[in-house]
């Protein structure tokens, strides 16, 4: 089953580039850029991975995450961060990525916005020559921040979305008590000026379900990440299954933020017979203990979703991404060729 779950053209719409740091990176950065860690930063890559293992909610993460991004200056440590995620999901049987960075993050320390885009976009291409994947640049919004700063970052990266580079928008950081209405100027403005760009955000996560339907409602998002908060609402759950509007769901950082104690206690399986679409990531893998294959395996382990239900989780994440329909034609291919090898799994329901 773990050799179905591989091959499987699998689709990554929740992943933060800056969440992709592992720890042997981290300190080859600090010491390339002779960055001084605090003291109170873990000192090994031993010693991260005993903190990772500890966080107590969203925001003691969020606290060492903007720490750890610190080591990142250069253009090419942003491109090594990204190409290292690249290859790991590519082994993993990742196809085709969107991937969130946070580039406030980054202005705040004095690092140009075109160094960041700059790094990541050259690993996007180099990805898709030497990997054949496919991958979409997400600009996120810190919402802990003012949204007067997120119309500033939105004017400085108005070239890069008039240019192509970055497709999409997202609002990520601490959730609560940053309600997503306080971003609809943020969310209009850029929409207004580029009609096509896609727009996500992070909903439903440690805020209840009505950040969800007002993220819906009032920034216009056709995509939410997280979003299990959703299940509390029957109203919620029917809008979602009938405009299919896909929920970016991942399992292992739910369980090491302490939304829920395991990953059994998701609503997965909720969502899955309610016609509710989601796609399985990762969000910072480096943080969280596993990959985009390692959540598929957490979920199956818990679930047990027959071949059949895995094809249709699969299904939904190509159709739900926003790249063309050419690439979603060669995806839906790719499954049905995964289909016809494992063919021997695919006779049950
Ligand atoms: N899980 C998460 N939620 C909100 N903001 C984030 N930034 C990085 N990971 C995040
Ligand atoms: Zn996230």
């Amino acid at each position: 089953m773990t050799e179905f779950l591989r091959e499987l053209p699998k689709c990554e719409h929740h992943v933060h580039l800056e969440g992709t740091l592992e720890p042997s990176l981290l300190f080859q950065l600090a010491e390339r850029n002779n960055i001084t860690l605090p003291s109170n930063f873990p000192a090994s890559v031993a010693a991260c991975n005993e903190r990772y293992n500890n966080f107590a909610d969203l925001q003691d993460f969020l606290d060492h995450y903007y720490v750890g991004m610190s080591v990142l200056i250069k253009e090419d440590d942003f491109y090594d961060l990204a190409m290292e995620y690249f290859k790991r999901a590519h082994a993993d049987g990742c196809v085709h990525s969107e991937v969130f960075f946070d580039p406030q993050g980054h202005v705040e320390r004095g690092i140009p916005i075109h160094t960041v885009v700059s790094g990541f976009e050259r690993a996007c291409k180099d990805a898709n020559e030497k990997l054949g994947t496919t991958n979409k640049l997400i600009m996120c919004l810190l919402r802990h921040l003012p949204a007067a700063d997120g119309l500033q970052t939105i004017a400085s990266a108005a070239p890069y979305y008039q240019a192509g580079v970055i497709h999409g928008l997202g609002l990520d950081s601490a959730e609560k008590p940053f309600p997503p209405e306080l971003f609809t100027d943020c969310y209009k403005t850029l929409k207004d000026q580029f009609p096509h760009v896609n727009l996500t955000a992070h909903a439903g996560e440690e805020g209840d379900h009505t950040y969800v339907t007002n993220s819906l409602n009032k920034l216009n998002v056709t995509r939410i990440d997280h979003g299990v908060n959703s299940q509390h609402s029957d109203e919620l759950m029917a809008h979602l299954a009938e405009n299919q509007v896909m929920l970016s769901l991942c399992p292992m950082s739910n369980v090491k933020l302490q939304v829920v104690k395991d990953v059994s206690e998701l609503p997965i399986r909720k969502f899955l017979d309610a016609g509710v679409p989601f796609s399985i990531n990762s969000d910072d893998p480096a943080y969280f203990g596993g990959y985009i294959l390692d959540n598929y395996i957490h979920v199956h382990t818990r679930f047990g979703f027959t071949p059949k239900e895995w094809t249709k989780v699969v299904l939904n994440g190509i159709n739900g991404s926003w790249c063309d329909e050419h690439r979603k034609a060669e995806l839906r291919q790719k499954l049905q060729n995964v289909e016809t090898k494992f063919s021997d799994l695919m006779t049950d329901n």
